[in-house]
């Protein structure tokens, strides 16, 4: 459990930018930052990343493939929303109506840009970890190349908190380095359309014969109260704000945009394997608030609609993922006690609202 806290810490990461590299100090004072905010509040700000894109490079990107046509995007949709594609596990998932009141968002995800051949697709299983990435107009989109450099970056700053992470709980650097091959991890792009519930057909007015809403009112979600499943994520959020972060006593803390951050937190698959020194900490994130103009301009897309998505909230979570054949265990216990990544990942799959038949 996390403690109590009113906001999330930063943490600078300035001495990764050294062109000479971290020194021994720099490493000891990193790790031990590192391992003091996800022993508490298991999420943090990161500041001055080594990552070459700025906020507007990722959101321009989100913005770019959003914006597409609902039908191009259909024609990347995994099997589970389109049943004659072959994708499964990697692509697009559309706005589900059903779960208009808490989770409406779309989705794109990527896997690693160069294919992992060495794995033959699990028979048993409805999923295919390991399967290609799907593009718009296949080779020749021409953002393919910047999102496949964004992944490659987010895996390689991934690997350094790692790496810090291995060194704060008394084990060599490289005790995750076995966590890198064949690595499963995902890049997805989030759009959150303005709930239709927080839309209205006519324009807002500003007549107060409609009372404000009673403070006891449900609050509307985008993204219901979860925790990351993995080993760590690294966020992009834009700066509509919304996503907050539950502490010990039940409190929902806000955790808006810090400007060209990187939210980071810890998963319940790292949780486990520090021996339950780092916190898996609850999260949730807000409906983003309602947009002057009517529902039709606001990209939720109908039937009839081209895609329209420059309203909502955008957020570019990256899910960093062992291989599926690596043995996650915790540091305090035998490897034999691990278990392999690819049959966690699959088993929890079954309750994500992304993967739900
Ligand atoms: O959009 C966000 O800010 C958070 C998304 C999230 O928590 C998730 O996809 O696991
Ligand atoms: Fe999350």
């Amino acid at each position: 459990m996390s403690t109590t806290f009113s906001s999330l810490p930063i943490v600078d990461l300035a001495p990764l930018r050294k062109p000479e590299g971290l020194s021994d100090s720099d490493q000891v004072t990193l790790s031990t930052k590192l391992y003091n905010v996800f022993a508490t509040t298991g999420f943090a700000y990161l500041v001055n990343t080594p990552l070459t894109f700025k906020h507007a490079d990722v959101f321009d990107l989100a913005l770019e493939f959003f914006n597409l046509p609902l039908e191009k995007k259909m024609n990347l949709a995994k099997r589970t929303f389109k049943p004659e594609n072959l994708n499964t596990y990697r692509g697009y998932f559309p706005v589900q109506p059903n779960d208009a009141s808490d989770n409406l968002k779309e989705g794109f995800e990527i896997g690693p840009p160069q294919a992992i051949h060495s794995m033959p697709a699990n028979p048993a299983s409805r999923f295919n970890l390991t399967e290609p990435n799907v593009w718009p107009d296949e080779n020749t989109y021409p953002s393919r190349s910047r999102l496949e450099q964004l992944y490659i970056e987010l895996q390689s700053l991934s690997s350094t908190i790692l790496s810090l992470l291995a060194s704060s709980l008394d084990k060599p650097a490289d005790f995750f380095t076995p966590y890198l091959t064949d690595s499963l991890s995902t890049l997805r792009l989030l759009h959150y359309p303005p709930s239709p519930s927080n839309t209205t057909d006519t324009p807002i007015d500003i007549d107060t014969s409609t009372p404000p809403p009673e403070p006891s009112d449900p609050v509307k979600l985008s993204c219901t109260p979860h925790t990351d499943s993995g080993i760590l994520t690294l966020l992009h959020q834009d700066s509509t704000g919304g996503l907050e972060v539950q502490d010990s006593s039940g409190k929902w803390v806000p955790a808006p945009y810090v400007p060209e951050s990187v939210v980071v937190n810890i998963g319940d698959l790292m949780a486990k394997v520090s021996g339950g020194r780092f916190v898996a900490t609850m999260h949730r994130v807000r409906a983003p608030p309602p947009s002057p103009f009517s529902m039709k301009q606001h990209g939720l897309h109908s039937e009839d609609e081209d895609g329209d998505a420059k309203f909502g909230r955008f957020s570019a979570p990256f899910f960093f993922e062992p291989g599926e054949n690596c043995l996650v265990h915790s540091v305090d216990t035998d490897p034999s006690k691990g278990v392999l990544y690819g049959n966690h990942v699959l088993t929890k799959m079954e309750g994500f609202v992304e993967y739900k038949s």
